[in-house]
């Protein structure tokens, strides 16, 4: 079997069942501060369990990744959500697997268009933060808490995440 996988442009849609994509394409916005503002309201659900659980606001400065990637690990984190913000306008990889009763199944590896960012739902394996070319700062939104929250599993093989022609 290929181990291969071709970046598709992020889309809700196509990435509804992993958690929610964070842009203004959305129709819960409105009128904030007397008109001088529009309010993208709601983007995304934030997830933060287990003891003493709250929520950090952080930035992580991101190194750029070689493409084609090479993927042996993947991670998730059992008690919260994870957004990534990019404070640039370029595209990031994000490459996610649904979970099977064997580990992690078959990567879904998607690219942002510039600006966009996404929230994984609690528990959701996921690459990595992965900027691509250039380093690249985000906000990050995730959970603390008293409880290890991060659990890696790597491939017994690699897999080679391509970027889309
Ligand atoms: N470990 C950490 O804070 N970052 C990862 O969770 C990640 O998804 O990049
Ligand atoms: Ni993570």
């Amino acid at each position: 079997m290929s181990r291969i996988v071709t970046a598709i442009p992020l889309t809700r849609a196509a990435f509804a069942p992993f958690g929610d994509v964070i842009d203004t394409d959305c129709d819960t916005h409105y009128p904030i501060n007397q008109g001088k503002c529009e309010r993208y309201h709601d983007l995304a659900k934030v997830e933060a369990a287990g003891e003493n659980a709250r929520v950090l606001v952080s930035i992580f400065k991101g190194t750029p990744y070689p493409f084609p990637l090479k993927l042996e690990m993947v991670e998730r984190h059992p008690f919260g959500s994870q957004a990534f913000m990019p404070l640039s306008p370029a595209p990031f990889l994000v490459v996610v697997c649904h979970d099977t009763p064997n580990g992690p199944g078959e990567p879904h590896a998607f690219i942002t268009a510039p600006g966009q960012g996404v929230n994984y739902k609690r528990n959701l394996w996921h690459a990595v933060l992965t900027p691509i070319g250039e380093p690249q700062d985000f906000l990050v939104v995730d959970r603390g808490g008293d409880e290890n929250n991060l659990e890696e599993h790597y491939f017994s093989e690699p897999w080679q995440i391509r970027l889309p022609a």
